[in-house]
């Protein structure tokens, strides 16, 4: 910093000794002009590429970017600002070009270095960020224009309407600025009816014109959300399972419904108020050109400097944003957590760390909205001093310009009319597109999960008519994808299970009994091996085919709210009530169901709620049977039941040659099972029937037993 700041006194130096060399010069060749403006904008463009040169040598030529900005300012201000009062100028007063005179000298110089220190200070170290965000924002603005498209028409009729508002609006100030004029009693009654009726006309239209545009832009906001939300809904719903274990529902939720509704809305009406607000502000600016320039150059000071502040504001404040939208998130996750657990948290006394876990979040939130609170009012307040002090020096200037008659009190009015507004519509600019930046962060979001590919292998297409429900797993290793790799859940596990027998898998906790099953759904695929069905891998089946014909019946069976009906039938294309009371009876659940109030029509509450445990894991069995599946999965799904119910389940599983696989922790609840499989640390330890496996525990138990009498 300090070299570019001694750099920069050198330039200072260098530009004032050009400037010097031009101006003796001209005196010396008694030269009363420059050469009028283009001599101005000559001397600009030549002293631009000798400063260049001068700064390249200066800094070994690698020039940092504020060093040549600081150049390009020192070049272009004065032929910028001559050409300026050359336009602003009566035509009649001829150009003659700037006077050679130090204190103008002095003036530029210090003028571009202000402006220069400025600039860096406010904006500097945000332009390069700003840059790449820029660049990342708009293929994703363009982008989400695109689903637009289906409501172009709409978006035209919009726009439309817009145009034809904004230009009413426009003119409305004017006609009120006429009317005042009007007032005076020597002007005819006919042309003050004349004013009266056009200022009505337009006021009607802009009323009219207004209601028409916003009416349709929400009915097209309605649209967009609408076909952004199922399609967000439909990829979400396509991902892998390992997608959600890393995704709350929360997030998830939060995603899906504020996210999308709030880029849509952002989108939706910046691009409403952008296109208001420019046709607006050039209709105003022509017109205030016309009442008075010098109050319109007044009015024009304060747009850059509220630019500036604007600018710095909206990059603080879209940081804020997004810690507040993360905060929102895990505030949400935390509160949806405990009340969907709160039996568990009611059962351990965890009301009050859950208490403190969610008042730490809120503390958290509150801290952002504090951060963003003080912001607001500090842009707030320096934004008011800016527009104070412009209008003072408005009002002292119009003072002159009424005594000179080069304004009158109608004009006046009529200018401080469009002023107002006019300022309003270049905030409104600068906010929407602070705004529009700000909800870049959300729309990427929203599209990365919108461009996400599931990670699952490509769905088969087989689906044959008859299956054996023969399973084999060759050789089959699988670490969770959460996992580190030396960890792995099954290690080269190869078992195969029979049709028309029921094989068990038994092991203690963490011996790999559900990775397995999972695998047996598909939720998850394994690294190496394969698992096959009647001969062939899994993922060549089509997913639909597969699921109905291996059905899995787990411990905590989830149902959702809605009848007994629609939970049994869930995913069955018309499921006629008849198949369904018959699965039920097979399980032995018609009984229970038919002294409900409304039988299978019954509400089971959310999550089934109002169904005991034992009912839930029989309703799952049934749900099971209804699909007439090949295989059955049972984990732990008959640990609730009734014994009588135990063995009806277990004899109706086994009827029609189906494959059976039976998960427990237990030997002795095996004891129906054709065949064993012991597991231990996620490989298969011990098989065999269970006479065969009880007998070498016995031995075990025996053996050790001597031992120990033995040792003693
Ligand atoms: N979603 C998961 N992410 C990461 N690791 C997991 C996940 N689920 C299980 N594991 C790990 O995989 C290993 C096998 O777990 P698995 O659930 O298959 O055992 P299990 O025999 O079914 O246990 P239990 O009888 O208690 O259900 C364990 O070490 C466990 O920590």
């Amino acid at each position: 910093m300090n070299q570019v700041s001694a750099c920069g006194l050198f330039i200072i130096l260098f530009d004032a000794v050009l400037c010097l060399a031009l101006w003796a010069g001209l005196v010396l060749l008694k030269c009363s002009s420059c050469g009028g403006l283009a001599g101005v904008w000559a001397f600009g463009a030549a002293k631009w590429v000798i400063l260049h040169v001068f700064t390249s040598v200066l800094t070994d030529g690698k020039p940092q970017a504020v060093l040549r900005r600081f150049v390009a300012l020192l070049c272009l201000l004065s032929p910028v600002f001559e050409s300026g009062r050359i336009f602003m100028a009566p035509p009649s007063e001829g150009y003659t070009g700037p006077s050679p005179n130090l204190s103008m000298l002095l003036l530029g110089l210090m003028s571009s270095s202000l402006a220069c220190v400025f600039w860096e200070n406010l904006c500097g170290d945000s332009t390069k960020k700003k840059d790449n965000t820029k660049q990342d924002a708009w293929p994703l603005l363009v982008r989400m224009l695109k689903y637009f498209k289906p409501d172009t028409l709409y978006l035209i009729a919009a726009f439309g309407f817009l145009i034809l508002g904004v230009i009413c609006d426009t003119y409305i100030p004017l006609y009120q600025g006429y009317v005042i004029d009007m007032l005076r009693g020597e002007l005819l009654q006919t042309s003050f009816c004349y004013a009266v009726g056009q200022l009505a006309l337009v006021s009607l239209g802009s009323a009219l014109f207004s209601s028409f545009r916003g009416g349709i832009f929400m009915y097209t906001l309605t649209r967009l959300n609408k076909r952004l939300k199922h399609l967000l809904f439909h990829t979400l719903l396509q991902q892998e399972v390992h997608f959600f274990e890393e995704n709350k529902p929360g997030r998830l939720s939060s995603r899906l419904h504020s996210d999308v509704d709030r880029m849509g809305r952002t989108v939706a009406m910046n691009a409403n108020v952008l296109v208001r607000s420019t046709v607006k502000t050039c209709l105003m600016l022509t017109v205030m050109l016309r009442l008075s320039w010098e109050l319109t150059v007044l009015t024009c000071i304060e747009m850059p400097l509220l630019a500036i502040l604007q600018n710095k504001y909206s990059t603080l404040s879209k940081e804020l944003k997004d810690q507040m939208q993360d905060c929102q998130a895990q505030n949400k996750d935390l509160a949806t957590q405990t009340l969907s657990g709160i039996h568990t948290v009611r059962s351990f006394k965890g009301e009050k760390d859950e208490l403190r876990r969610f008042k730490e979040s809120l503390d958290r939130m509150c801290a952002v909205q504090r951060r963003s609170s003080i912001y607001s009012a500090v842009f707030c307040l320096i934004r008011r001093l800016v527009t104070v002090g412009i209008k003072i020096l408005m009002l002292v200037q119009a003072r002159g310009l009424i005594s000179s008659g080069h304004l009158s009190i109608g004009s006046l009015v009529s200018f401080f009319l469009y002023q107002k507004p006019m300022s309003n519509n270049l905030k409104e600019l600068m906010y929407c597109c602070g705004d529009t930046m700000s909800t870049v962060g959300v729309i990427s979001k929203v599209f990365s999960y919108l461009d996400r590919t599931p990670k699952c292998k490509k769905a088969g297409e087989l689906a044959p008519e008859k299956l054996e429900g023969r399973i084999v797993f060759q050789n089959v290793t699988f670490t969770y994808p959460s996992s580190s790799e030396d960890k792995p859940a099954l290690k080269s596990v190869s078992i195969e299970l029979r049709p028309g027998q029921m094989t068990a898998l038994v092991g203690p906790s963490g011996s790999g009994k559900t990775s397995c099953v999972s695998l047996l759904k598909r939720l998850y695929e394994p690294q190496e091996g394969q698992i096959l069905l009647d001969g062939e891998p899994l993922h060549h089946y089509e997913p639909k085919y597969l699921h109905q014909k291996m059905a899995l019946v787990s411990q905590n069976p989830v149902l959702f709210s809605g009848s007994l009906k629609y939970n049994i039938a869930y995913g069955l294309k018309d499921c006629p009530i008849e198949k369904v009371k018959e699965a039920a009876k097979k399980a032995n659940a018609d009984d229970f169901i038919s002294k409900l109030e409304k039988e299978y029509e019954t509400d089971i509450g959310e999550c089934g709620g109002k169904l005991s445990d034992g009912q839930r894991q029989c309703i799952a069995v049934v749900r099971a049977l209804v699909r007439e599946p090949q295989v059955i999965i049972l984990d732990e799904a008959t640990s609730k039941l009734d014994v009588e119910v135990h063995h009806a389940v277990l004899q109706e599983v086994l009827a029609r040659g189906r494959t059976v696989l039976l998960v427990t922790h237990q030997l002795k609840t095996a004891e129906k099972a054709d065949h064993i499989i012991f597991m231990e640390k996620g490989a298969v330890a011990e098989e065999g029937t269970h006479q065969e496996l009880m007998a070498k525990r016995e031995r075990y138990y025996r053996l050790k037993e001597e031992l120990f009498s033995k040792l003693i």
